[in-house]
């Protein structure tokens, strides 16, 4: 390489072996995915595309797997497949290879149809599965059955029953029966811990897969890495040196076609509740004894339980100005489409640092992040306090990034200072590299009988502990949303409530992603 020229190293040949910690072993024979509510939404856009994308890679193999879809719906196979179709590969860059791959992955998917709590539905749909294992098990093999519940939690009752009566796996070899449930579980603690009894009478924990989504984003399963395998972070990452945390949900575009699910729930139900709540776990929790996933979940467990009530002065709601436009919306709901939350945790580490939550459909971008705002430094003799407080940010979407914001010395002659920023752009440093979608790595995990990013049920107890009674309060109408435009920052209130919690924004200062 000559002298003054850059070179970009490929580093692959660091890859390391996978850091999983988990007990078990490895399966071969029949797998059959069900896929209950085929008909749906997240079906389509999710759930098939990452089969798709396990299938593609190697990780569902012809000769073992089956995919079923299970809905009320009448449609043959075909049907069902032509629905899928168009959501596997964009449509721009198919090229013949993608064209040969998803028709082969098309045809192994099966279709039937039946209600979620009759016997005769499951029972079809156990011959049919049984059939396919008689045709797939190889001797040694075990037959495993992967039930994946894309359906509206009123029917998650039934369908486990149904399930539990007649589509156990039933293999002499081993193997296994499994259940992903999607959120919302749940309306509130009650109801939460209802369905939680409903279904643990039919399955044991381990057999319980609740999924949240933002817990398979990359840079959510970063964090323990971060946290605990740098020694930078570790003598900082506490209330000396933390003024605040901030965990960002934004969307902008508003419930488009899901103005129904969307009003029974509100913002809190839909993002802040799980997913931040997940996000806020891993910040906060401490270092667990291994990555067992036990080790793990306990201790986002006990960070959840240290939560204090929230304040209802450290709360604003809003709702975009013609959310009830929408003809499945009342006309005076209550319905928060936007929030922001501050809690609180009351132990060693966190004492007085306030973790804000902010999530906001209808808003001036999309994105989600988390901002660990540093305090400013004692005896500062620079003057830079103007120049904005040291911030580590992480970018979980889109273009994932994490990024040190920092202040330095204005290069040139003169002694002053201005802010700029370490920056590790994953597009940029990760060239070539494909991030796996969420829904992917957590089916694999689901196969692979990984529960650490599935929320074990005393998680999500805590989780609707922290939040209802607020959410009691706004049932009520104790609390009502401000209105805010779509397209905006959300209301004006909740950038007062950040300055109040001692967030210090930092003025014309714009992370710019560096381009390749
Ligand atoms: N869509 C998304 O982006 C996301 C969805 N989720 C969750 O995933 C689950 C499925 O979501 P989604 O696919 O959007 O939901 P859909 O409303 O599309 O429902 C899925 C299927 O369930 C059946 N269904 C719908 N309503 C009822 C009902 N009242 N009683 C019985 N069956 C019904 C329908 O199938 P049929 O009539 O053919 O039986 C429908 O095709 C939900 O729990 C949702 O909250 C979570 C994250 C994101
Ligand atoms: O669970 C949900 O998440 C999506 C946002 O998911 P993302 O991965 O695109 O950030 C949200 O639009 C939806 O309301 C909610 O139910």
């Amino acid at each position: 390489m000559g002298s003054g020229s850059w070179h970009m190293e490929k580093r692959d040949s660091f890859r390391v072996e996978p850091v999983r910690d988990i007990d078990n072993v490895l399966e071969n024979g029949s797998l059959s995915i069900i896929v209950l509510g085929a008909s749906g939404d997240l079906a389509k856009k999710k759930t098939f595309p990452a089969l798709f994308n396990l299938y593609r890679q190697g990780f569902l193999l012809p000769e073992e797997v089956h995919i079923f879809g299970y809905a009320r719906t009448k449609i043959s196979d075909d049907e069902l497949r032509n629905r899928i179709r168009g959501y596997l590969v964009s449509d721009k860059g198919a090229s013949p290879k993608d064209v040969e791959d998803v028709t082969n992955f098309l045809q192994l998917i099966k279709y039937v149809s039946g209600s979620y709590d009759g016997e005769e539905g499951f029972r079809l749909l156990d011959k049919e599965i049984s059939d396919n294992e008689i045709s797939k098990n190889s001797a040694e093999g075990s037959s495993r059955r992967l039930f994946y519940l894309a359906l509206p939690p009123s029917v998650y009752p039934s369908v486990c029953r149904m399930i539990r009566h007649y589509c156990m796996n039933r293999s002499d070899l081993g193997g296994w029966t499994r259940i992903v449930v999607e959120k919302p579980f749940g309306k509130d603690l009650d109801s939460a811990e209802q369905l939680s009894n409903q279904i643990g009478e039919l399955f044991e924990e381990s057999q319980i897969y609740r999924i949240d989504h933002y817990l398979g984003k990359e840079l959510v399963q970063n964090l323990l890495v971060l946290r605990f395998a740098n020694r930078f972070f570790l003598p900082l990452w506490n209330r000396d040196n933390i003024e605040n945390v901030q965990i960002v949900f934004r969307e902008d575009f508003g419930t488009e076609g899901r103005g129904g699910y969307f009003d029974e729930y509100g913002i809190i139900r839909d993002i802040i509740q799980n997913h931040l709540l997940q996000v806020l776990c891993l910040v906060a929790m401490e270092k667990p004894i291994s990555l067992k996933p036990e080790h793990i979940r306990d201790e986002k467990v006990k960070v959840l339980q240290s939560v204090m009530p929230v304040e209802d002065d450290e709360v604003v709601l809003g709702q975009y100005d013609g959310y009830t436009d929408d003809p499945t919306v009342p006309d005076h709901s209550n319905t928060p489409t936007f929030s922001t939350v501050i809690l609180r945790i009351h132990n060693e580490r966190w004492e007085g640092v306030p973790f804000i939550l902010k999530a906001g459909k209808a808003l001036n971008s999309r994105k989600a992040e988390i901002r660990v705002q540093f305090k400013d430094v004692p005896g500062d003799i620079f003057k830079c306090k103007k120049q904005g407080r040291n911030e580590f940010v992480i970018r979980l979407q889109p273009s994932e990034a994490m990024y040190m914001k920092l202040t330095v010395k204005q290069p040139g002659l003169e002694m002053s200072t201005v802010q700029s920023e370490l920056d590790l752009s994953y597009g940029q440093r990760y060239q070539g590299v494909t991030i796996p979608e969420a829904y992917e790595r957590l089916i694999l995990d689901t196969i692979r009988g990984d529960q650490q990013h599935f929320v074990r049920r005393d998680e999500l107890k805590a989780a609707w502990e922290i939040f209802t009674p607020l959410l009691h309060r706004i049932d009520n109408g104790e609390l009502k949303p401000l209105p805010y435009q779509p397209g905006s920052r959300g209301p004006a209130e909740a950038d007062a409530l950040l300055e109040k919690a001692g967030y210090v924004q930092t003025h014309g200062y714009i992370w710019i992603p560096p381009t390749l």
